[in-house]
């Protein structure tokens, strides 16, 4: 492995490392497993969001009162928020069986009228990638939420028939990372929308204290400050690396986690203070040491860090870009004032021409 002398490995990533990424907001298979033992069972427990738990608090409270079956639900935001999680709850709040399926496991209309005709009265339907389900269920799915009825068609061509398909009362929650994809005859269907912000570091203390006392983990304040300020906005990634924390000090610190447990352990993880892992660091060193903080073309970049144009592009560069260290102009890639401070750097003196314009001379 090649490493150079601001601890950035400028060696290829195998296929298994990109999938392992500690702080990838997606779900793995080891995630999948522990995830339902911490998620929160109800809106008291579910940390954060207080715009949209104050607001959904409101749709369940009246759908209660009234005896009624509460409004659809959109959920937007990125992976690991908690999408899933408030789906449960909503359910949960109203006493309601939860259903639980994908857009794309509904390739087919007839998939979709199969799962809504055997819902019961006031189940909830948790709709996970909405965006990602096939046309036609989509234009089902439009009348059963307006009408609670569906169409079924029987039969091909000119012989085909409408079979009107009556449906109890339900509701839908739909949960998507990119509402922008939904199209608005679906969005507007929904009664009310919650948009899912990235956490706050104190939020995300909040998540990992709750996580250590139910995982039975020793941990102090300096400690899960330390985790929370690692973990990108994002309750999934908090979660993993408190577990990987809690490996690393059960072999070393007899099971305790404080400040210099976390970083220690989270330095063997390459984890750094902002949450970066090898591959974000890969990037931005080649950006500063390689280009002089650029602007340089994405193509380029991806050659000089061995990785493929889409995987500086998709994995590494959205949180980068996200954290202010990295910007996206029409020349080509530029770091930030920010990112020369991150990675130790002192940026070249007379500026890197072309970037008067972006950062003052
Ligand atoms: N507000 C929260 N409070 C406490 N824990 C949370 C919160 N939000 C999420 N989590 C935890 O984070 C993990 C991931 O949450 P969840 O599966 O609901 O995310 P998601 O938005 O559905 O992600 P994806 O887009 O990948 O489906 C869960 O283990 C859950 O316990
Ligand atoms: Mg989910």
């Amino acid at each position: 492995m090649n490493w150079d002398e601001t601890g950035t490995d400028t060696g290829d990533l195998t296929d298994e490392q990109l999938d392992d990424r500690l702080v990838d907001a997606g779900a793995d298979g080891e995630d999948t497993a522990v995830e339902a033992a911490l998620r929160p069972k109800d809106l008291h427990e579910f940390v954060g969001q207080e715009k949209v738990r104050e607001q959904l608090d409101l749709v369940l409270k009246a759908a209660r009162a009234r005896g009624a079956t509460a409004d659809h639900v959109l959920l937007s935001g990125a992976p690991g928020l908690g999408k899933t999680t408030l789906s449960m709850i909503i359910a949960a709040e109203m006493g309601a069986p939860i259903r639980i399926t994908s857009g794309p496991a509904i390739q087919h209309a007839g998939d979709l009228a199969a799962i809504l005709s055997s819902l019961q009265e006031g189940e909830v339907l948790f709709l996970d990638e909405i965006h990602r389900m096939s046309r036609p269920a989509e234009e089902m799915l439009y009348m059963a939420m307006e009408d609670f009825r569906v169409d079924v068609i029987v039969g091909k061509g000119p012989g085909a028939t409408a079979i009107p398909l009556e449906l109890p009362p339900f509701t839908l929650v739909g949960a998507t990372t990119r509402a922008g994809l939904l199209p608005p005859p679906l969005r507007d269907r929904f009664g009310f929308t919650g948009h899912m912000e990235f956490y706050a570091p104190t939020e995300l203390e909040r998540v990992i204290h709750r996580s250590a006392g139910l995982l039975d983990v020793a941990i102090d304040t300096a400690g899960a400050a330390e985790i929370a300020g690692r973990s990108r906005g994002t309750p999934r990634i908090a979660n993993r690396l408190l577990r990987r924390v809690r490996d690393y000090a059960q072999v070393k610190a007899e099971g305790r986690i404080d400040r210099d447990i976390a970083a220690a352990a989270l330095r063997v993880y390459e984890v750094d203070a902002r949450g970066l892992d090898r591959l974000d660091r890969a990037v931005l060193g080649a950006l500063l040491k390689l280009f002089g903080g650029g602007p340089v073309g994405i193509s380029t970049l991806a050659v000089a860090v061995g990785e493929e144009r889409e995987t500086v592009e998709e994995v590494a560069e959205p949180f980068l870009v996200r954290e202010g260290l990295l910007a996206r102009t029409p020349r080509g890639r530029v770091a930030t004032p920010a990112a020369w401070a991150h990675l130790g750097l002192v940026p070249p003196q007379h500026g890197v021409k072309g970037q008067q314009g972006l950062f003052g001379a």
